[in-house]
């Protein structure tokens, strides 16, 4: 692969950006349009036909008109309705007609095989899930200042720094500690272990000879968090189309941590309801007990008489009983008093120290977590890459689903049976048709006559699709089609403008035409449109017969056709109307006779017109068709 079709300069702003040739390289096989449109003054455009041209698939070889590459695009924007995913729209824009026979074939087969498997999937539920699928790359990561990182030595510093685990949370030496309160955890990261704390609730102990994941497990599980939901949807995907998958065991490990928040709230509703209870039976026990003199005495000199003490001691008990069932947690945040006392800063004190001891847990079931979560990151990484493979093959099985598209054999010439354009294919209407035709040598060029409004430039967008398609390694939409691979195809629509800049313009790109070998297939709509009748019919018969003595094919739509047929003998097809029906739509047989020359039938589109317009202008169409 080199990178050709690229000016020097664009290609050395392109490698530069993607910091070497080789990263280039591998962007263009991983089909990476958006980085290459995303470098400035690359549009998308650009970008598509920069990948094609690196992959060896130069579209502009091949479609050699204005119009044959509308029809390309069109038939590309039809499929890129199908895909959701970023990486599978990618794929399609790069989907370029080429001219190698086996691998046509191969890519027929896959897209029939995806129209089979599509066929037979709930295809509203899993485009619904597809379109959820974005994945992220590698997650930055989360800085977070309630952590710390501790340290002894500069060596264990640098070794920190190195591993790059400062973006994660601030990393400290001892010194730096003013106190253990300022973080929610902290990982002492040790290699002599010369730091003593003592009730130190908040730390958690870590060799420095351990793994990154050890000290800041977030180096494996920020990766799977965030892309938590992406895994969910690529599950469900994968549960729906049967096939085996590691992410359940995953999304368990994940959900099996739990949150770090203590609710603070128990706490506090545990303790103001002991105290209630406790005041009650205080209340209630001291109003029965009998004080002699001297205890009253003893009372007064602030001394507890033992027959009360030993009622607080007994409530008090209870209360911290009920407090540590309610909370796990064995702590006194009373002050014997009447009614009792909460002693807030030992409450405070508690919750804090709790929320310590459950960010340690936390760690630890983290640490834990992403041991074994770190050993499925490339399962699940080409879990994510098969779906967005899905996803592009889903897109195309569902393309041809819908169109009801069929593979054509591959041949000497054209021919198609049941064919329909892609605009006429989704339609449920009696009056569409189906139409076959066939365009082979030795009638390799042929005149197409017929109606107005009967379908002539229909058919010949028709064939270009079903050319276009198929060498773009798609099935086409027709029920039987054989198609001659070309070089190149030609398709010159009808233009309106007679002015000589119009002409010369079209003289230019359409005489070199013949005087190429490259096979090709030409289709010419209403030439007469471009230029003087007279002129058009001489350049008509001429280039018909060159085109006549070589391997190319063409159709030429005309209402010329008994002019022409003075200076060449071709066959001549034509689309015939029949009238008019009742709410005076045309009566056409949209599939062309053989050897038959059609007039076309100004008179009937005329009285249409005439039927369906009143008062003065339908007069002026009326004096009109007197003159037919
Ligand atoms: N096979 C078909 N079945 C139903 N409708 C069709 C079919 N082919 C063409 N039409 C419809 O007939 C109309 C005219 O088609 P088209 O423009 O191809 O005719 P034309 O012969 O090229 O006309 P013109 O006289 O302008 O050259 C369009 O609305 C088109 O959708």
């Amino acid at each position: 692969m080199e990178i050709k079709g690229i000016g020097d300069r664009l290609a050395d702003k392109i490698i530069k950006s993607f910091g070497g040739r080789e990263e280039f390289l591998k962007a263009v096989k991983n089909f990476e349009v958006d980085r290459i449109a995303g470098i400035e003054g690359v549009s998308q455009h650009r970008a598509i036909e920069i990948v094609n041209s690196v992959l060896g698939n130069p579209t502009e070889e091949f479609l050699k008109t204005e119009r044959a590459v509308q029809i390309y695009d069109d038939i590309v924007g039809r499929i890129l309705g199908f895909a959701s995913t970023k990486y599978a729209k990618n794929r399609i824009l790069l989907m370029s007609p080429i001219k190698n026979e086996e691998t046509i074939k191969e890519s027929m087969s896959f897209v029939m095989q995806a129209k089979y498997a599509a066929s037979h999937l709930p295809r509203d539920e899993i485009k619904r899930l597809l379109k959820k699928i974005d994945p992220t790359d590698d997650p930055k990561p989360k800085y977070d200042p309630s952590k710390a990182i501790l340290v002894e030595s500069s060596d264990d510093y640098h070794q920190i720094i190195e591993l790059g685990l400062n973006s994660y949370c601030p990393v400290i030496t001892s010194e730096e500690l003013e106190s253990l309160e300022d973080f929610e955890l902290i990982v002492y990261v040790y290699s002599e272990g010369i730091m003593e704390f003592e009730d130190a609730y908040n730390i958690t102990m870590v060799n420095n000879e351990s793994e990154a994941f050890e000290i800041v497990p977030n180096t494996v599980l920020s990766y799977f968090k965030e892309n938590y939901d992406l895994l969910r949807n690529i599950l469900k995907i994968k549960e729906i189309l049967g096939r085996k998958s590691i992410i359940k065991e995953v999304l368990d490990i994940l959900d099996s941590l739990e949150s770090v928040d203590v609710d603070e709230t128990v706490f506090d509703r545990a303790i103001e309801s002991s105290k209630e209870k406790a005041d009650l039976k205080l209340k209630d026990a001291i109003k029965k007990v009998d004080l002699k003199g001297d205890e009253v005495l003893n009372l007064l000199n602030e001394e507890m008489p033992g027959k009360i003490q030993k009622i607080f001691d007994e409530v008090m008990k209870d209360a911290r009983d009920e407090i540590k069932e309610e909370t796990g947690c064995a702590f006194d945040p009373f002050i014997q008093k009447y009614p009792v006392e909460i002693d807030y800063s030992e409450l405070e004190r508690i919750k804090k120290q709790e929320m310590s001891k459950k960010q340690v847990t936390t760690f630890e079931e983290e640490v834990k977590a992403a041991s074994i979560i770190s050993k499925f990151k490339v399962d699940v990484e080409s879990e994510i890459q098969e779906i967005l493979l899905f996803d592009y093959e889903f897109a195309l099985g569902c393309f041809a689903y819908y169109y009801d598209l069929h593979t054509p054999t591959i041949g000497d010439g054209f021919r198609f049976k049941e064919g329909l354009h892609l605009n006429l294919a989704l339609i449920n209407d009696k009056n569409i048709q189906k139409i076959d035709y066939q365009l082979e040598s030795p009638e390799n060029v042929v005149l197409l006559t017929g109606a107005n409004s009967g379908g002539k430039t229909t058919l010949l967008e028709t064939l270009a699709q079903i050319s276009i398609m198929a060498q773009m390694g798609l099935p086409v939409c027709a029920q039987e089609a054989q198609v001659k691979l070309v070089d190149e195809v030609y398709f010159f629509s009808k233009k309106h403008s007679l002015d000589a800049g119009a002409f010369e313009s079209f003289l230019r790109t359409f005489m070199p035409i013949v005087t190429r070998e490259e096979d090709k297939l030409i289709l010419l709509d209403e030439l007469e449109a471009i230029t003087e009748l007279e002129a058009a019919v001489k350049i008509i018969s001429s280039f018909m017969d060159f085109v006549h003595d070589s391997e190319s094919f063409a159709i030429i739509v005309t209402h010329m056709a008994r002019e022409i047929l003075k200076y060449t003998d071709v066959r001549v097809d034509g689309i015939e109307a029949k009238g008019l029906d009742a709410d005076y739509n045309l009566i056409v047989d949209r599939t062309p006779r053989m050897n038959h020359l059609a007039k076309s039938t100004p008179e009937l589109i005329l009285r249409r017109m005439y039927e369906k317009s009143d008062g003065k202008l339908q007069k002026i169409y009326e004096r009109i068709l007197e003159k037919f």
